[in-house]
């Protein structure tokens, strides 16, 4: 490229050429280079759209990707080249593939026994991701989280931004310092106390469905219910998380829900082409795309719900008699605040942490229970017998919400098992690191090795997913949902190497480690509340039958959907229950 028509800036430690801008120009020779640098983005994206052809852009993108790969394979020949499936895609790898299928953790599986418990990915821009699937790789995966595997540069410039930093974004001793602050919040005497919010929201979903069935016809009314329990899960989360009422079950419309809802929707090509290309150059992702600034509106939503959370509720109003009655999740750590020293932002954070780990979860697990128990009648009746055992005109009590051996708690666990929200999850190994193996692999050079040695910065995949769902782990049966697995003691969980996984009753739903869910219980016991309630009370069925395709919608998580429903609907027919059934 001819030097005169070129200037070069260096932006984030990039070195960008200009087309069309004579070098050296004059004025350069006296700009300062902090002057260059500190060009604000959106004046240097001008200047490139003014001054690139689309052919220089391409052959610039193009040398730029090619330096990367060429830098990265010359670094790598030190760690051990795992064997995996190859893609031609070189600007998404293999990720069409896996967001494509109607089950990627079955993908998953079948590179797993193909290529062996670990392997490696086609990602990104020609980068390889490691994913794991070795209950011992797990195992040391999940004791050096936090410190050892750490979020993506991607994942954290999203959570700070978004969320802020409150303990998604925190890694070791300030995760350790957050989690210990937040702990109290989350033990079963506190979360007991949260049960009749959880048994409310239920019975103001049940008082707005008999409003209308009785208008309805006799044989029952559709009901979108995925809807009812996004209405559920977000009041619920509000009230025991915040005690902050959205109103959503009492018609308000919640701008959260809208902007969650909104991010469901397609992502243009300039947004895709500016996160993938933020993965090399980090100023990409300051570009201010569609989904960007939806993101940003979630952010300014929830920083004011905490900044309104925080205004109201300070720690001495809290200690304070007026407010002592605070039992909600933030209410006990502003309590817990001072001596664990959290910051007003940090407490802040935890409220948006809350929503975002506590609202989709928890309303996709409540939809996948009702359409598998419209998928099966008897399952549906069975459990609703349980309940009513119980006690045909009360709520189960904390020790029957909580027991194991019920078909209640075995129903709850085989939902998590085979539908859990999120399918995978990624981290960093923040140092080189060599992952143990419980059998020696073959690498990619035909060698067997013991143990595989990770370059830091390496991506590693948990896919939740197919380890949930896998053979290998649960038996010839893995992939049919069978509560009964939970409940027999000779054929069912016991006998599995799902055992040698630790997680939540040996599933990954809730991940593991220093990062496992900190809602676990309180989303079990809401999960298993919310459920007594209705099935005491009405009677869920597919309008189409029981053999309906259910279908995936990509949401912030994927979702499930009727098949040929707009967005991701469940609409179920819903008749009252008269006790004879
Ligand atoms: C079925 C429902 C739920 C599922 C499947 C689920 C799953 C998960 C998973 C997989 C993680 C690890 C995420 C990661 O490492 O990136 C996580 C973290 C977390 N979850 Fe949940 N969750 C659920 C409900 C909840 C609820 C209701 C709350 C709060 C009330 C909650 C609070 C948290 C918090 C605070 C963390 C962060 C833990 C940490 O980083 O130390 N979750 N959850």
């Amino acid at each position: 490229m001819p030097t005169s028509t070129c200037l070069w800036l260096r932006a984030e430690g990039i070195w960008i050429s200009i087309n069309r801008i004579p070098f050296p120009p004059r004025s350069f020779k006296y700009l300062p280079r902090t002057r260059v640098c500190s060009m604000n983005v959106e004046r240097i994206l001008n200047i490139l759209r003014s001054a690139l052809r689309p052919i220089d852009a391409g052959i610039l993108l193009s040398s730029g990707v090619l330096c990367y790969l060429l830098f990265r394979r010359v670094r790598s020949r030190r760690y051990t080249s795992l064997r995996g499936p190859w893609s031609f895609n070189l600007l998404f790898g293999v990720l069409p593939k896996i967001l494509g299928a109607d089950d990627p953790g079955d993908v998953y599986e079948e590179w797993a026994s193909r290529y062996g418990s670990v392997f490696s990915v086609p990602a990104a821009l020609g980068s390889r991701r490691v994913v794991i699937t070795d209950p011992k790789t797990l195992a040391h995966f999940a004791a050096r989280e936090t410190y050892g595997y750490i979020g993506t540069p991607q994942s954290k410039r999203f959570q700070e931004k978004i969320i802020g930093k409150g303990l998604f974004w925190a890694e070791g001793d300030s995760h350790k310092r957050q989690r210990r602050a937040l702990n109290p919040a989350f033990t079963n005497a506190a979360i007991k106390n949260l049960t009749s919010i959880f048994f409310d929201s239920a019975y103001k979903a049940k008082a707005a469905w008999d409003a209308t069935l009785e208008s309805g016809p006799q044989e029952g009314t559709i009901i979108e219910v995925q809807l009812w329990m996004n209405h559920i899960s977000l009041d619920t989360i509000g009230l025991a998380g915040f005690s902050h009422d959205f109103g959503t079950l009492s018609g308000k419309t919640s701008t959260i829900a809208t902007v969650f809802d909104s991010l469901g929707s397609k992502i243009s090509f300039f947004d895709t082409v500016t996160l993938l290309l933020s993965f090399i150059f980090p100023i990409f992702a300051r570009i201010p795309t569609p989904r960007r600034m939806m993101l940003n509106d979630l952010g300014k939503t929830m920083q004011s719900l905490g900044d309104r959370f925080l205004h109201t509720n300070t720690a001495d109003s809290i200690r304070s008699d007026t407010l002592s009655g605070d039992k909600s999740v933030i209410g006990l750590l502003v309590k817990s605040a001072s001596t664990e020293k959290i910051s007003h932002d940090e407490v802040a954070a935890q409220i948006n942490v809350l929503l975002i780990a506590g609202y989709e979860t928890t309303s996709i697990s409540l939809t996948w229970a009702l359409i598998e128990l419209s998928r099966n009648p008897d399952m549906q009746t069975k459990l609703r017998n349980e309940i009513l055992s119980w006690g045909r005109d009360r709520d189960p009590t904390w020790e029957e919400l909580t027991a194991q051996g019920t078909f209640l708690d075995a129903f709850t666990c085989e939902i998590l098992r085979v539908h859990p929200p999120l399918p995978e999850l990624h981290r960093m190994a923040a140092e080189d690191d060599i992952l143990p193996l419980t059998e020696p692999l073959m690498d990619a050079h035909g060698k067997q090795v013991e143990s595989v040695f990770v370059e830091k910065g390496t991506v590693v995949t948990l896919p939740i997913q197919c380890i949930n769902r896998s053979e290998a782990f649960w038996g010839p049966d893995a992939k049919v949902f069978n509560p009964a697995r939970w409940l027999d003691e000779s054929h069912g969980v016991n006998q599995h190497r799902a055992q040698e996984i630790q997680g939540y009753r040996h599933m990954l739903t809730f991940s593991d480690g220093a990062r496992i869910c900190l809602g676990k219980v309180f989303a079990v016991t809401e999960f298993k509340a919310v459920l007594s309630v209705l099935l005491r009370h009405f009677i869920f069925e597919l309008p189409r039958g029981p053999d309906t395709v259910i279908g995936r919608h990509r949401n912030l998580l994927p979702r499930p959907k009727v098949e040929g429903e707009a967005g991701y609907e469940v609409p179920l027919r819903v008749r009252h229950y008269v006790g004879t059934e």
